[in-house]
């Protein structure tokens, strides 16, 4: 009897994916960031790990399911870090959850001790990946990762500011009613409470802030600090809301992803070593805007900022180099 030709081959050209992410992780926010590369058809494969073996196969198999309905990307999970081989990028979002009465310092020695687990076993399977850190706080875990994994410094990439400056342009956006895409600005300088938005270099499809006389008075200094504590109690409000952020996170990953698995050279605002910007003496991690590439960060956009600005971004790299030291690493 005459063999069936195979229609169906799990078997790789060559032995290798094209482009594959790993996602250590398979909570709230790894999934947002495989529900996303899934649904975009961002990369090849996706590789789930996590420690919680359970969780982590009702994951896995609830998006399998739904394969008949995205571009078709290969889903796959274990406990067993062998399954992510040949990834071009590692994406981290395991992390401890902050305890009652738990300090800052505790809950990031915490996540430390995760990063010397999982690194070390990802590179073993994938040593060229590219480290992507999303777990918090992302600044500090991103310099850890970079002397935990020993790899090239463009090679180990937070997620840094680039959430932040999101959420901004969303803002600024539904405050004007134009698309959050012709809004131009950097957040920089240390994710979360303490970013610094670069208002200087505000412009919307081309303007620059100060010629624009919008009705809204967007312009006024009053209303540009409302904006940005908008987009830090946002992120308090969600969590009060659902208790965990997800979407907007899943989806940044997965634009980051895109750029550097299609050699796009778009700019992020990402956290990477900004030590000989601004001043900064130290060997010190903080977001800035980054052409990334297939080789990770190319280059680090010395963007123009005001003496307030640079004031701002300082304070917050000498806190992160008080807290990166305290780590020991
Ligand atoms: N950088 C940002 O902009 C941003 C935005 C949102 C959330 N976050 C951060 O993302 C992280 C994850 O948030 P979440 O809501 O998904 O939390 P979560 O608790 O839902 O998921 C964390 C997952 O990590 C897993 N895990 C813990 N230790 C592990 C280990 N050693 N190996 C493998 N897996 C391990 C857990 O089992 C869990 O599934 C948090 O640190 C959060 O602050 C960052
Ligand atoms: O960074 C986080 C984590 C957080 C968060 C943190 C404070 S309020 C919401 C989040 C979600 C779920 C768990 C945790 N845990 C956690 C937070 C901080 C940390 F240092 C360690 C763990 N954090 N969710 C978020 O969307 C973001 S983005 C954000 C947070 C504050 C200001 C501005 C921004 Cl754009």
């Amino acid at each position: 009897m005459d063999t069936v030709p195979t229609i169906c081959s799990t078997d790789r050209p060559n032995g290798k994916p094209l482009s594959k992410v790993t996602i250590v992780g398979s909570g709230q926010v790894g999934m947002a960031c495989a529900f996303s590369l899934v649904t975009q058809g961002i990369t090849d494969e996706v590789a789930l790990v996590d420690m919680v073996k359970d969780k982590l196969a009702g994951e896995v198999m609830d998006l399998q399911q739904g394969s008949v309905f995205t571009p078709g990307v290969k889903i796959y999970g274990s406990t067993d870090y062998s399954v992510t081989k040949d990834s071009k990028i590692c994406v981290i979002t395991a992390g401890a959850r902050q305890k009652e009465g738990e300090s800052r310092l505790q809950l990031i020695e915490k996540n430390v001790q995760i990063l010397k687990q999982t690194i070390p076993q990802l590179l073993k399977y994938s040593p060229n990946a590219i480290l992507l850190l999303v777990t918090n706080p992302v600044d500090v875990l991103t310099y850890c990762a970079w002397k935990i994994s020993g790899r090239p410094v463009g090679t180990v990439i937070g997620t840094g500011t680039s959430l932040d400056t999101g959420r901004l342009k969303f803002l600024i956006a539904e405050k004007i009613n134009i698309s959050p895409k012709c809004v131009h600005i950097w957040i920089i300088g240390e994710h979360g409470d303490s970013s610094v938005p670069v208002w200087s270099r505000l412009q919307i499809g081309g303007v620059n802030l100060q010629e624009l006389n919008h009705p809204s008075g967007i312009s006024e200094e009053k209303s540009l600090e409302e904006l940005h504590k908008a987009v830090v109690n946002s992120a308090y409000d969600i969590i009060k809301l659902k208790g965990y952020t997800s979407w907007a996170i899943g989806l940044n990953v997965a634009d980051i992803c895109r750029t550097i698995l299609h050699n796009s050279r778009r700019i992020h605002a990402v956290t990477t070593l900004v030590q000989g910007f601004y001043g900064v003496a130290e060997e010190v991690f903080a977001s800035l805007p980054c052409v990334l590439d297939t080789s990770g960060i190319s280059n680090v956009i010395p963007l123009e900022v005001n003496d307030d600005e640079k004031e701002k971004f300082l304070q917050a790299t000498n806190t992160l180099y008080e807290v990166q030291q305290s780590t020991g690493l």
